[in-house]
């Protein structure tokens, strides 16, 4: 099987993060779309197919009840750094968005491969998300902001102790377009080694 190797360089290139408050709060994105997304998500590589990703998707009011846990876990654990504008964005970004995926990573039991060969492959999974909905014309980004890395915030989503939130991917439609990115020079990122 061949594929357009133009559309597909496109495609990787003009993949761009957008933002809560580029999407459009009023409208919803397909669920045929999204569960593609979640599909495309799977066949990520991973050592051994261990597979270790877990998605929890939040949509319609399911948002709601993930901005009330974020807001409140984040103003009893901040203490004295507690700032009103983070605590308001928690309660407000999920809303803005049509479905709220977060991003998990189910331990191995048995810890075949290193902790960090799960994280990666986690990541290749949220790539192929990022690349999905970029070909539908959707919008999407990472963020591991908010509760993604406090303790507290495991058991909402059905994670143990091994087990990692390795953030949310937002997916809403585009009201504005993210504009054009700079990437370093390639040749800055590469050392040949020919002979
Ligand atoms: C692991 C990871 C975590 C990220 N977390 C955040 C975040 O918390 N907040 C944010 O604004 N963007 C976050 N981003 C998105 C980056 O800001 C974005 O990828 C970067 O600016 C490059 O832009 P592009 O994705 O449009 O190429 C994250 C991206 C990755 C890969």
């Amino acid at each position: 099987m061949t594929y357009d190797i133009n559309q597909i360089n496109d495609l990787i290139k003009n993949r761009r993060s957008t933002f809560p408050k580029q999407f459009d709060p009023a409208a919803t994105v397909d669920e045929a779309i999204v569960r593609q997304v979640l599909e495309n998500a799977t066949w990520a590589p991973s050592h051994g197919n261990l597979q270790p990703w877990k998605f929890v998707v939040f949509s319609g009011e399911g948002r709601q009840k993930l901005a009330q846990f974020q807001a409140e876990l984040y103003k009893t654990a901040s203490g004295d750094n507690f700032k009103q504008a983070t605590y308001d964005g928690l309660l407000a970004n999920p809303l803005k968005a049509s479905h709220v995926i977060a991003l998990c990573l189910k331990r191995d039991p048995n810890k075949k491969f290193p902790e960090i060969e799960e994280v990666s492959a986690v990541a290749c999974a949220v790539q192929n998300m990022y690349l999905t909905v970029t070909a539908y014309g959707v919008g999407g980004y990472w963020t591991t902001g908010g509760v993604t890395y406090r303790e507290a915030a495991k058991e909402f989503f059905g994670l143990g102790e091994d087990d990692k939130l390795m953030g949310f991917f937002y997916i809403g439609a585009i009201a504005v377009a993210s504009p054009a990115k700079d990437r370093a020079p390639l040749e800055d990122k590469i050392e040949w080694v020919r002979a």
